[in-house]
């Protein structure tokens, strides 16, 4: 079986971050790891409270993974502040991981912040140089390269500018543009475009860690990127079109079985 780790932080609520990523690797098939960088009081309402794990911490739960286990892929998810982020880039590096794949995870969906504002220049100079594939959403891509993102022109050139910040490739998201949600890929030589009609439905808790996560699944078994970014983009869609509410608020997708 193939083995995958998520590298983010944890939801209380279940619908984003760590338990999102196990459950999208067991619905794809393979063997789910986590390293937690963080713990949220978090429910379909918002985030109430973050503790930030120390780095030390974060280290020692790398090292005790990758000096026993082969890792096939890596996801990392909320990492909040520069710290972190340093130690997670240097490990990466120690162990030679493969598959790397970032999801720069910024804000939450009901506007609280998930990485400290100064924490994006490390970001952008020690973890997105070492990901195979980087995957900002419309605002997140904004922050990086500040400037608005608002078309589907922007977004192409705005995945061609992230990968020249380092990454191999970059996928930028348009969950939150007008219209379709078409998601443009370059890989540093041509763009894919992943285009699925909009569902109306407000219960999308978690639909950037749910497809980081099975991007990095999907690597993990052996696939292309783009066809990797294929089988992601199926998955979410079908997770987001089962999507149903637990709470007063945002309600989390829903993660069906797909075996291999
Ligand atoms: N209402 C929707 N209908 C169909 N696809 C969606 C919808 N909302 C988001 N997506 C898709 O879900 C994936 C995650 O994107 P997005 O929601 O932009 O990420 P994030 O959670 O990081 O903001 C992308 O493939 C995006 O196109
Ligand atoms: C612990 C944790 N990590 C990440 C997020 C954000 O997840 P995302 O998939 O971008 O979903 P929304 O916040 O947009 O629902 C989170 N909320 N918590």
């Amino acid at each position: 079986m193939r083995k995958v780790l998520t590298i983010a932080g944890s939801d209380s609520c279940g619908g984003a971050g760590i338990q999102a990523d196990l459950k999208t690797f067991a619905a794809l098939g393979t063997y789910g790891m986590s390293v937690i960088t963080a713990v949220t009081a978090q429910n379909t309402q918002g985030v109430f409270a973050v503790q930030e794990i120390a780095p030390e911490m974060v280290a020692k739960q790398i090292s005790c993974l990758y000096e026993d286990i082969v890792i096939d892929a890596v996801k990392i998810g909320m990492v909040s502040k520069t710290e972190i982020i340093k130690t997670i880039a240097r490990k990466l590096k120690e162990y030679q991981a493969k598959n790397i794949v970032v999801d720069p995870v910024m804000i939450s969906k009901s506007g609280y912040d998930l990485m400290h504002p100064e924490a994006k220049e490390e970001l952008i100079r020690t973890l997105l140089p070492v990901a195979d594939v980087v995957t900002p959403n419309l605002y997140e891509a904004q922050v990086i390269l500040e400037r608005e993102i608002t078309t589907v022109e922007d977004m192409e050139k705005a995945a061609r500018d992230i990968v020249a910040l380092g990454p191999k490739s970059a996928l930028v998201k348009g969950g939150h543009l007008r219209g379709n949600a078409v998601d443009v890929l370059y890989d540093g030589e041509s763009f894919t475009y992943y285009d699925q009609e909009r569902i109306a439905t407000t219960n999308t808790h978690g639909t950037g860690c749910t497809y980081s996560s099975a991007i990095a699944a999907h690597l993990a078994r052996g696939l292309s990127l783009k066809e990797a970014v294929q089988g992601a983009k199926e998955y979410i869609t079908g997770a987001i079109l089962n999507s149903f509410s637990i709470g007063k608020g945002v309600g989390p997708t829903h993660h069906f079985y797909k075996y291999y």
